[in-house]
């Protein structure tokens, strides 16, 4: 599929037209370039320019030659990230079985003791909430699979809508002097009282929209919370983003890449000693719905600021915006596609803007469809027709370190 295919439905334009003509334009001259950019791929109409967009699925011809390393990742395409630097994607053909991803995605990591924005609201039944819709799926009962809502007092401490999209919280940048007080500091207050219906379990789906891998991630204050127990980090993701950080050439990477030596921090240029030293202790799964963007951010809730943050697209399409250390850098538009990776890593990428502001409906590829010969992926199929899933995994401590050992031995001092 080409980038010019996406944009394909006729009666939707035409009402986001009559929508955009109605209305008065608002004032853009104050926009940032990335906040420009975002409201470009968001409107419905005009439609966005795809042009610009940069679709990597095609390796140019002469990018022949293999880096070495457990995936093989092929250089595909030069990208120009600004005046005075490029990066490299590469393609890594052996990927890992995207059902796989997938199947672990709404099974295992969606559920309570991970910690999920439907768990804050809904008393989804311990078997998770992708269990108990499977059940529902194959039901002659189906209208039984109801899910009640949590009383008042029996929430999680945590501020967050399970309508509509995350808020918008600036925190500030954590590093190894001041992440203990943000970390350890009680988080918000109860949301009041929401009185929400219950629910059937295939609506409450729909409203799935993240799930924790590793530390627990407090959205109302956008930092990681000790003060709750951190669930077991699967093993199997931990090992495949170490071969995929392991794949790549950073030599080649970082050597031309004209980064001044102190931005990188105190320890200096640590990416020499990624491939022993990398290694996730947290993480986020996101599911979007059609409609679903995730506004421009920087994720610097972590202490190791420049170790790579490995981020994996599967099902349907998205933009991602790519920009720098200010919003006001010109954004590179990049098309994802299931199966696609990008690794934020490095003192001028690892914080640096990004945000999903558009997810393209009908962009499933082939094999995730349902399949006459696998029965048990039909209720995935159909999840999946209007669901794009990104795992984001992230490293926040330096590989070893117990941030609750240091904890202790603070209070020990402090007496
Ligand atoms: O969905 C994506 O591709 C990006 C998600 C992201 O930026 C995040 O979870 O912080
Ligand atoms: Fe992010």
């Amino acid at each position: 599929m080409n980038s010019e295919d996406y944009l394909t439905n006729e009666k939707a334009l035409k009402k986001a037209m009559r929508k955009y003509l109605k209305n008065k334009q608002p004032h853009c001259s104050e926009w940032t370039p990335f906040r420009a950019a975002e409201k470009q791929f968001k409107a419905k109409f005009p439609p966005p320019n795809l042009q610009t967009v940069l679709d990597l699925w095609k390796p140019s011809a002469k990018d022949t030659q293999r880096v070495t390393g457990n995936f093989n990742a092929i250089p595909t395409k030069t990208i120009n990230v600004s005046m005075d630097r490029n990066a490299m994607a590469y393609i890594v053909p052996e990927r890992p079985e995207q059902k796989e991803l997938i199947r672990w995605s709404l099974c295992t990591q969606a559920r309570e003791v991970n910690g999920t924005n439907l768990d804050i609201h809904y008393q989804v039944p311990e078997e998770g909430v992708w269990d108990y819709y499977a059940r529902s799926y194959n039901s002659s009962h189906n209208d039984s699979f109801m899910v009640q809502p949590k009383r008042p007092g029996e929430s999680d401490p945590l501020v967050y809508s399970p309508e509509g999209p995350r808020p918008l919280i600036e925190n500030i940048p954590v590093n190894m002097e001041n992440f203990q007080q943000i970390f350890t500091e009680p988080k918000s207050l109860p949301s009041p009282s929401m009185h929400l219906p219950p629910i059937h379990v295939s609506k409450l789906l729909t409203k799935l929209r993240w799930a924790n891998i590793g530390y627990y991630y407090h959205w109302g204050s956008k930092s990681y919370d000790f003060t709750r127990p951190k669930s077991e980090y699967p093993e199997f993701l931990k090992s495949l983003c170490k071969d995929i950080v392991a794949s790549i050439d950073w030599k080649g990477v970082w050597e031309n890449a004209n980064v001044p030596q102190e931005d990188w921090g105190d320890e200096g240029p640590d990416w020499k000693s990624w491939p022993e030293t990398y290694e996730p202790d947290a993480g986020i799964v996101n599911f979007y719905q059609p409609g679903d963007t995730l506004c421009g951010h920087v994720d610097r809730s972590e202490v190791c600021a420049t170790s790579p943050l490995v981020s994996i697209s599967l099902g349907n399409s998205a933009i991602f915006l790519m920009g720098g250390l200010t919003r006001s850098v010109d954004p590179i538009p990049i098309l994802l596609r299931s199966g696609d990776l990008i690794i934020m890593s490095g003192p001028s990428c690892r914080r640096a803007f990004h945000g999903v502001p558009k997810i393209f409906e009908n962009t499933l590829p082939d094999p995730l469809r349902n399949d006459e010969n696998d029965k048990s992926w039909k209720p995935f199929a159909d999840y999946l027709r209007t669901t794009r899933i990104n795992i984001n995994v992230r490293q926040v401590f330096p590989r070893g370190f117990n941030p609750l050992e240091t904890a202790h031995a603070v209070s020990e001092v402090d007496r």
